[in-house]
């Protein structure tokens, strides 16, 4: 191993977590920075068998876990979150190393993955029943709501910090023990987590995290176990399709964030300078691999023209390059197949008309860097408009009118997040609820919070994560009938 490259972190961890035990595994698989290929780890592979046992261990573990107030949880969760803060730059430079985003966006990502621990520790202490009017003089009716057990949890590379608190801290809150199952090309966020979760008192087979690149005996024993209750996955559609058909036969609880294809409408009466600002943030934040990342910009005639010339000069004028680097803002793309994706469809797009306004190709630092790219007189049959580019690249289509925009806008069969822009105050009522799509940021590019619900429509998933709902995915309700009262 290249010493330059290791991460010097006391948080570094290799092994996986199973039990309260670090486990190394028969074989390990290796970790490299998408910037510079570099290698930064070796980590623990681990396949069914161990995830069998992590299955066992948090199972053993839910009746203690259960037991504990919400107070005595949260106390837990408290001290995981503020281990997580007194540790920000540690963490942010582990996202930085394994996924590539500049030191802003990775040190962002760990206030705002701490948040969701945060605001779920509190939330927790609020799980109220009800008391429900009986209509039968010697009955009385209520609900208690109650974890629904051991969950399972999937997450993605693409916010290897965030996407864990945001499944695993609401769980934890409702009284339900975890096996996570962090993407391959970014398990040493997870496993930091899972150090920082024992030094905060978690206890042994409450939080256990099963490394490995065999996703599918993983997902399959996952999946397939009838001791796990709810399965939470955040990743591509076709994977939660896969999975949810998977949880069929054992019919889990399922909590599905997947792919996005999110218009981002600028109307005429637009602050041309806030929708430009908007798009910057919503297109090209992590590189443009967020799935709430603009994916298509619909833009009106009266404002094309300024609009398209405005977002080519601050897409031109991002600096791209390693987080190693200061003054970094676009890292580089998770692989070569992300690369090959967004010039798929930049070709696409020039073949049937496109121009390109900016970037357009690969970068010069070469490897995963591609430039950030603006397509002008992209239209609603290029694939760019069709799929999810999951990239640097910023399509813009026009139209001619509101009914056209939303038309255009609900068009295909994702609904996950939608933006757009516009000064007249009715519009922006009717567009709000005319949008298929389960979030929408109305003259706003940054809408994710922890205290607010986040998930798709259509087949964008199921469920939502943060807010009062986040804990309801992890929650069953229990309807109790007291018969035989004596009037
Ligand atoms: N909604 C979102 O936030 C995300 C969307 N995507 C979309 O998906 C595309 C592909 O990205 P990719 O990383 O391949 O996404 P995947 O859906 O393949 O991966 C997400 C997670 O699922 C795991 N996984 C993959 N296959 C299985 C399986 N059969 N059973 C159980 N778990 C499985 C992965 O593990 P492993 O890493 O070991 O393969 C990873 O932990 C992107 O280009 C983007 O369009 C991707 C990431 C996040
Ligand atoms: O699923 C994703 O791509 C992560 C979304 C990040 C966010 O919470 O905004």
């Amino acid at each position: 191993m290249n010493s330059h490259s290791r991460p010097s972190a006391s948080l570094l961890r290799e092994q996986a977590y199973i039990n309260g035990q670090w486990l190394s595994g028969a074989q390990q698989f290796a970790v490299h920075n998408p910037a510079s290929g570099a290698l930064l780890a070796r980590v623990a592979d681990l396949g069914a068998a161990e995830t069998c046992a992590a299955i066992q261990a948090a199972h053993a573990a839910l009746p203690g876990w259960r037991a504990l107030t919400a107070q005595q949880r949260a106390a837990m969760l408290l001290r995981w979150h503020a281990l997580i803060l007194q540790h920000q730059q540690e963490l942010a430079a582990l996202i930085s190393q394994e996924q590539g985003k500049p030191p802003a966006e990775s040190t962002g990502e760990i206030a705002y993955g701490a948040s969701y621990i945060e605001w779920f520790a509190e939330e927790g202490k609020r799980v109220y029943g009800e008391v429900i009017p009986s209509p039968f003089s010697d009955k009385r009716l209520l609900t208690v709501r109650q974890g629904v057990g051991v969950v399972a949890a999937i997450t993605p590379w693409n916010f290897p910090h965030a996407m864990i608190t945001r499944k695993v801290a609401p769980a934890l809150a409702a009284g339900c023990t975890v096996v996570l199952k962090p993407a391959a090309e970014t398990p040493l966020s997870a496993l930091a987590l899972a150090a920082l979760a024992e030094q905060a008192g978690l206890p042994p087979g409450v939080f256990n995290v099963v490394t490995g690149t065999d996703a599918v005996g993983i997902g399959a024993e996952l999946t397939g176990s009838p001791l796990v209750r709810a399965l939470s996955f955040t990743g591509s559609t076709a994977v939660g399709k896969l999975l949810m058909r998977q949880c069929a036969d054992t019919l889990k609880k399922l909590g599905l964030e997947l792919g996005g294809n999110a218009p981002f409408i600028v109307f005429d009466d637009a602050d041309l300078d806030a929708a430009v600002q908007g798009a910057l943030f919503a297109k090209f934040r992590n590189s443009g691999q967020t799935c709430v990342c603009a994916n298509r910009l619909l833009v009106q005639d009266g404002i094309y023209d300024a609009f398209a010339a405005k977002l080519a000069a601050a897409v031109a004028a991002l600096q791209v390059g390693p987080a190693s680097e200061p003054g970094m803002q676009q890292g580089p793309l998770i692989s070569q197949a992300a690369v090959a994706k967004v010039q798929r469809h930049i070709a696409n797009a020039v073949s049937l008309g496109a121009r390109v306004l900016s970037g357009g190709a690969p970068h010069a630092r070469g490897g995963n860097f591609f430039q950030p790219t603006v397509l002008a007189d992209v239209t609603e049959q290029m694939q760019v408009a069709q799929e999810e580019t999951f990239g640097p690249l910023a399509p813009l289509i026009r139209f001619h009118d509101e009914a056209e925009a939303i038309r255009l806008a609900n068009s295909g069969e994702s609904g996950l997040a939608a933006y757009f822009f516009s000064r007249d105050v009715s519009r922006c009522w009717r567009v709000a609820e005319a949008i298929e799509a389960g979030m929408v940021g109305i003259n706003e590019g940054a809408i994710s919070t922890a205290v607010a619900p986040f998930g798709g429509i259509k087949q964008s998933g199921l469920g939502r994560e943060g807010g009062r709902l986040g804990l309801e995915e992890f929650m069953e309700t229990k309807y109790l009938c007291f018969g035989g009262i004596a009037n």
